[in-house]
């Protein structure tokens, strides 16, 4: 088996959560075994140098999955780490997206200045499925002056086409099937 194969055996698939029709995706038993967390990490570390030219100045992870990966990846890179939280988690000023997403609508927050004019970002996150999360991220980076390398995600489910809403180039270490 390759190695992403094993990291793919190890998610939880759980069936009409967290509404009847959405088959959900589970990364917390991959990050239960030490040595597949790690290798997680490493894949996603590597993709990025070997695609990217230029180093990222800002990995920017999103809530809440998101920050289990991107601080980690953001420390291994020597590049700063920005949250984008849901509506009303982060103090002083902010600018506000309101976006939907495969299950529901939210709304997404980052702090004024986090990120700055002509920074170069790189979106990390759990799972693309709709791709609404992603572009409202993306949208954030975009009012702040900053751009988007890619969009760095463990999953994606193809057969929604989340990447099509994206300004930036996609990467999952793993499909899924619908
Ligand atoms: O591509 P989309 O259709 O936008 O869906 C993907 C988003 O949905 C999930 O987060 P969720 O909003 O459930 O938040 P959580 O991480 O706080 O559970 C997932 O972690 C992504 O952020
Ligand atoms: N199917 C899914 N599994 C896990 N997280 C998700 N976020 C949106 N859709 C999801």
């Amino acid at each position: 088996m390759s190695d992403v194969a094993h990291l793919k055996s190890l998610l939880g698939v759980h069936p009409d959560f967290p509404k009847k029709g959405i088959t959900f995706l589970d990364i917390f038993p991959l990050m239960r075994d030490p040595y597949a967390f790690e290798s997680l990490i490493t894949h996603l570390v590597h993709h990025i140098t070997t695609t990217h030219t230029v180093k990222p100045d800002v990995i920017v992870g999103l809530d809440a999955r998101g920050f289990l990966l991107g601080p980690i990846i953001a420390m291994r890179l020597g590049a700063a780490f920005v949250p984008v939280r849901k509506g009303g988690k982060l103090p002083g000023q902010v600018d506000t997206v309101a976006y939907e997403k495969e299950y529901g609508v939210d709304e997404f927050q980052m702090q004024k200045g986090a990120v700055q004019a002509r920074q170069k970002c790189i979106v990390v996150d759990d799972l693309i499925a709709t791709g609404g999360s992603a572009a409202a991220a993306g949208q954030l980076i975009k009012s702040a002056g900053g751009s988007t390398l890619e969009y760095l995600f463990i999953i994606s489910l193809p057969f929604l086409n989340g990447a099509d809403r994206l300004d930036a180039p996609v990467y999952a270490m793993i499909e899924a099937e619908d």
